[in-house]
């Protein structure tokens, strides 16, 4: 019996692709930006998606990746290994070795990883490793197995990425504090935007930042956070206005703390696929001076990805 592997990968219903055909955003990003949340999903054939996989994907390739960061002006990625791919990190370090020294990766590994593997994921271009607490998306992870995983990353200089929900911040805190890592938080800890952003729920993410100075926050995902819109589509772009006084509250008060990316190609919207060029849009509504935009896509993400990489010579992406 012949088995069609693109059959055996159907995408799980309601799951909207990736929009085709972006606009160019009015906002130019500053030379050198870092879009510094994205993905690559398969493609399925080449890259299989994890047995253990909470939904499947429509494919995004690191082609594709790549075309849309130059299309949106933008000049590096940070490539987050998504949970469809568990900890099978072949796509993403396959697009890490394609980048030409323009991508970072973050990636999901195992207890027990050995120093080979880890090594080998650093010369790809490996940065950090991401733990995730976001039910729908994982099952939870022993916190021992966590703090393994993180005494073998320490040498490195990693960090941790971590994916939770407003909600669960209160039980997660001190588990938290005790990574001895610099921590990178995603998408602002997905506030509930209904609620007052100087109210006590907020409040307490941004005391949860204050806790430490190495802690990191993506004010990404607008699209995913956003109650009352407007959706970043129709050349909307003032969109996503309830998400704006959040993200602004975490720029202003660490903008040296602060990074941004697209989360393309957007997993599990089944609301609406934004537009990638309206999303950049996004930026100076949260970042509104040069100075925040250049440490926001630029000056950020270079200290924390290429901390040592002269980005000046002119051989060098
Ligand atoms: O909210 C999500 O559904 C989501 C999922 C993933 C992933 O599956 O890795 O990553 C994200 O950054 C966001």
């Amino acid at each position: 019996m012949t088995t069609n592997p693109t059959a055996a990968f159907e995408k799980t219903p309601g799951w909207l692709d990736w929009y085709a055909g972006p606009s160019r955003p009015r906002f130019r990003p500053p030379e050198g930006a870092v879009d510094a949340h994205c993905h690559v999903f398969g493609p399925g054939e080449e890259f299989p998606y994890a047995p253990e996989r909470k939904y499947t994907p429509c494919d995004a390739s690191k082609d594709q990746l790549f075309a849309l960061r130059d299309h949106l002006g933008f000049t590096r990625n940070v490539v987050v290994q998504a949970t469809c791919h568990g900890a099978d990190n072949s796509a993403m370090v396959d697009a890490l070795r394609a980048s030409g020294g323009r991508a970072r990766g973050v990636a999901t590994v195992r207890p027990g990883v050995s120093a080979a593997e880890l090594r080998d994921l650093h010369e790809a271009g490996v940065r950090g490793v991401r733990f995730n607490f976001v039910k729908r998306l994982v099952d939870a992870a022993p916190r021992q197995d966590l703090r393994d995983v993180v005494e073998r990353i320490r040498p490195l200089g990693w960090h941790v990425v971590v994916y939770f929900e407003a909600g669960d911040l209160a039980e997660l805190r001190e588990f938290l504090l005790s990574i001895p890592v610099p921590l990178v938080i995603d998408h602002m800890g997905r506030p509930d935007v209904g609620k007052d952003p100087d109210g006590p729920e907020f409040e307490a993410f941004l005391d949860f930042m204050r806790a430490r100075d190495d802690i990191w926050c993506k004010v990404s995902c607008p699209e995913r956070l956003s109650v009352s819109g407007p959706a970043a589509l129709d050349g909307e772009r003032r969109a996503y206005r309830d998400v704006v006084p959040f993200a602004r509250r975490v720029v202003e008060e660490f903008p040296d703390r602060v990074l941004w990316g697209t989360d393309w190609p957007h997993p599990n919207l089944t609301d609406h696929m934004p537009d990638d060029g309206l999303l950049v849009d996004f930026v100076p509504h949260i970042a509104p001076t040069p100075a925040l935009q250049q440490a926001l896509l630029v000056d950020n993400p270079v200290r924390l990805y290429w901390p040592d990489a002269d980005l000046t010579a002119p051989d060098r992406p």
